[in-house]
C-alpha cells in the first residue's frame, strides 16, 4: 500500500462510507507510529498523547495540527489538560468509527516536526 502521507482525505458525507472493521484497523495501526487504537463506547478511535513545554506551546501544537486538518477537510478532537498534557483523538464522526481518512490524518500529523514544542523526555 502507498504511504498514507501521499494520500488525501475524502469528504465524509458520501452515503457509501462505512466504518472499517476492527481487523482492518489493526492492520493499519502499525503504519501510524505512536498512535493507539482504542474503543470508546463501542466506537473505534485513534489517539496519541504528548507532553508539551507550556500551555501556549500546546496551543501552538494544535495550530499546526489544525492547518493539516483544514487542508484535509478531516478534523481531530483536541484535548489540552493539566496545562501541558495534550491528547489528540481521531475518528470519523459521520460514520461513528474509523475510515482511512483517520489514518491519513494521523500519518500527516506524525510528519509535522513539532519537537521544539515538546518537553524533553526525562531519562529514567
Ligand atoms: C463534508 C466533510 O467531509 C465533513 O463535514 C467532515 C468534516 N470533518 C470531519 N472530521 C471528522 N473527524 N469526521 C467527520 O465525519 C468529518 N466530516
Amino acid at each position: 500500500m502507498l504511504d498514507l502521507t501521499t494520500k488525501k482525505c475524502v469528504p465524509c458525507n458520501s452515503k457509501e462510507m462505512r466504518p472499517m472493521a476492527e481487523e482492518s484497523a489493526h492492520h493499519l495501526i502499525p503504519k501510524v507510529e505512536g498512535w493507539n487504537l482504542v474503543k470508546e463506547d463501542g466506537i473505534l478511535k485513534l489517539n496519541r498523547s504528548w507532553k508539551v513545554k507550556s500551555f501556549t506551546k500546546g496551543l501552538e501544537f494544535f495550530k499546526f495540527v489544525a492547518d493539516v486538518a483544514e487542508a484535509e477537510g478531516h478534523h481531530p478532537d483536541l484535548h489540552l489538560v493539566g496545562w501541558n498534557n495534550i491528547k489528540i483523538e481521531i475518528w470519523t464522526h459521520a460514520v461513528g468509527g474509523l475510515t482511512e481518512n483517520d489514518f491519513i490524518l494521523a500519518a500527516k500529523i506524525n510528519k509535522l516536526d513539532l519537537h521544539h514544542l515538546l518537553r524533553k523526555k526525562v531519562s529514567a
